[in-house]
């Protein structure tokens, strides 16, 4: 099916760059091919635009920044409020637009346009409240003041797995600050991207505020990196490619934001409520397929009630539904082959060292992405699966003694993203909220994000923090005044 076809808004439909507030192919005529996950289909063909549009982004966003970073944020708030209102007008579009090119079910699509939404909202008001602060003077005779000014150009970097959700909570923080944005998002999920795109387009935002740069990732990045006059980069993404962009962007001194993998453990005391705790683990692993940052990616539960826990969270996998994103199925594709061959190995490792497969590994039939929901039970920690990102529908579950040998096997990672943590003890809440090296701690549920929270992680997860207060400050140079009255 081609994604012309089935939007009520053919509007919406866009397969090129926008750039300083045009629509352009690549000059060498490029493009690439997006295909359903579902299906293996083409949705259509996207513009792989190159070194040339990617200088040109940064031209326009650095000569539309003087203006928009001057504009009264009352004024910036209002576009961005337009772009809000315009991105919910359309989410029924939008939400299919995502389906046919990430594969996720049409509900938890419905559910990221508000996410991606919520962004917008919270911004268009925080746009008003970069204030001035006073500082009470440490010298005599003295005036304080601390003003928060935008850094200028902001490349923003944008996974897949969230196609417009990463996409708002950068450019709405980074447009609410006065920055001007040139955004690249993932070769697999550019149409998400144009159709945001064209709504800003339509919410009023001057030419080269917005940009978006689809095509082959180190081309472009790559000349954005080294551009003195982009001050600010802002990845979600792996932490491979992460640590790539610190290096590159070094020689230029950006602000970073790096919003990288993670390896989140889902920590289950015996003391908890067991049917809440598995509602919450078979949510924290099979959302969007498991190709979640914030995914459950080590289920560590205690000796006393492993049994229960393990028996209850296979039957419950087992009833989980996988299919055609469209049909609203649970779970729907992987992104592409490359992601069912890591299933597949990091399953084959697992079991060779020990585990046993309790259900799942493999693909509900051959030649799809359908990867079944997938339980491995006594994984052992020498286990890749207890190191590395699976970033799908394997569960990996192990058991554990006391609360001293859980903490050491959660803080066994170079990731720090999220941690899950299921106990009806106050003490113990408080000390391992205080000692997991996590940016993030779920105590007793799974959802926890939203616009006004800081997301991020510590250690190999990431730098920095999106949403909330942070979020724009991340794009903010805090400029001092020391003025002499006397
Ligand atoms: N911490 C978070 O908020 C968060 C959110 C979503 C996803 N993620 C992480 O993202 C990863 C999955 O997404 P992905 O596969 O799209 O990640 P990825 O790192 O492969 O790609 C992310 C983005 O970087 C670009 N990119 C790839 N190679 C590049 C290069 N050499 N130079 C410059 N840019 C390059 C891609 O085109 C894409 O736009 C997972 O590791 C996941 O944990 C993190
Ligand atoms: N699930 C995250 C995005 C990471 O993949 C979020 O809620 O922001």
């Amino acid at each position: 099916m081609k994604l012309s076809q089935v939007l009520d808004n053919p509007a919406l439909f866009r397969s090129q760059a926008y750039i300083n507030g045009l629509w352009c192919d690549s000059s060498d005529g490029k493009v690439l091919d997006v295909t359903d996950p579902g299906n293996g289909e083409s949705i259509g063909e996207m513009a792989s635009v190159g070194v040339i549009e990617s200088m040109a982004s940064v031209n326009a966003a650095q000569a539309a920044f003087a203006q928009w970073s001057r504009a009264l944020p009352q004024t910036r708030g209002d576009i961005l409020r337009r772009w809000h209102d315009l991105l919910l007008a359309n989410k029924e579009d939008l939400a299919r637009i995502m389906v046919l090119e990430q594969g996720k079910p049409i509900s938890e699509a419905r559910g990221e346009i508000d996410y991606a939404c919520s962004f917008i909202d919270f911004y268009a008001e925080e746009a008003k409240r970069a204030n001035i602060e006073s500082v009470t003077s440490h010298l005599p005779n003295a005036e304080v003041e601390l003003w928060r000014e935008p850094v200028g150009v902001a490349a923003l970097i944008t996974p897949w797995n969230f196609p417009c959700a990463m996409i708002t909570r950068k450019a709405a923080a980074a447009l609410a600050a006065g920055c001007t944005v040139v955004i690249h998002p993932s070769a697999e999920t550019p149409f998400s991207a144009t159709a945001l795109a064209a709504l800003a387009e339509q919410s009023g935002f001057p030419a080269g505020v917005f940009n978006v740069v689809p095509g082959e990732a180190p081309v472009i990045v790559g000349e954005w990196v080294k551009d003195c006059r982009v001050r600010a980069l802002s990845f979600t993404g792996s932490t491979e490619v992460g640590r790539l962009l610190y290096r590159q962007s070094s020689d230029t001194v950006k602000h970073l934001i790096l919003e990288l993998g993670g390896l989140a453990p889902f920590i289950v005391f015996a003391d908890c409520d067991i049917d809440v705790a598995v509602d919450e683990a078979v949510k924290a692993k099979f959302a969007t397929s498991g190709q979640d940052c914030l995914g459950a990616n080590r289920i560590l539960v205690e000796r006393a009630v492993y049994q229960e826990f393990c028996e209850k969270f296979v039957k419950r996998a087992e009833t989980l539904t996988l299919g055609y994103g469209l049909d609203d199925p649970d779970l729907g594709p992987l992104m592409n082959a490359r992601a069912v061959s890591k299933q597949d190995e990091q399953v084959q490792d697992a079991v060779t060292r020990g585990a046993q497969l309790a259900t799942g590994g493999k693909l509900k039939e051959e030649g799809t992405l359908l990867y079944l929901p997938t339980v491995l039970i006594d994984v052992p920690r020498d286990a890749r699966i207890m190191h590395e990102e699976t970033f799908g529908p394997v569960a990996a579950i192990a058991p554990f003694d006391n609360e001293q040998e859980v903490e050491e096997i959660a803080n066994a990672t170079e990731y720090g993203l999220v941690a899950y943590l299921h106990t009806q003890s106050p003490s113990r809440i408080y000390r391992l909220s205080r000692s997991l090296q996590y940016g993030m701690v779920a105590v007793n549920r799974t959802k926890i994000t939203g616009a006004p929270i800081p997301f991020g992680g510590m250690k190999q997860s990431g730098l920095g923090r999106e949403g909330g207060r942070s979020g724009m400050e991340s794009f903010m140079n805090i400029k001092y005044i020391c003025r002499d009255w006397s």
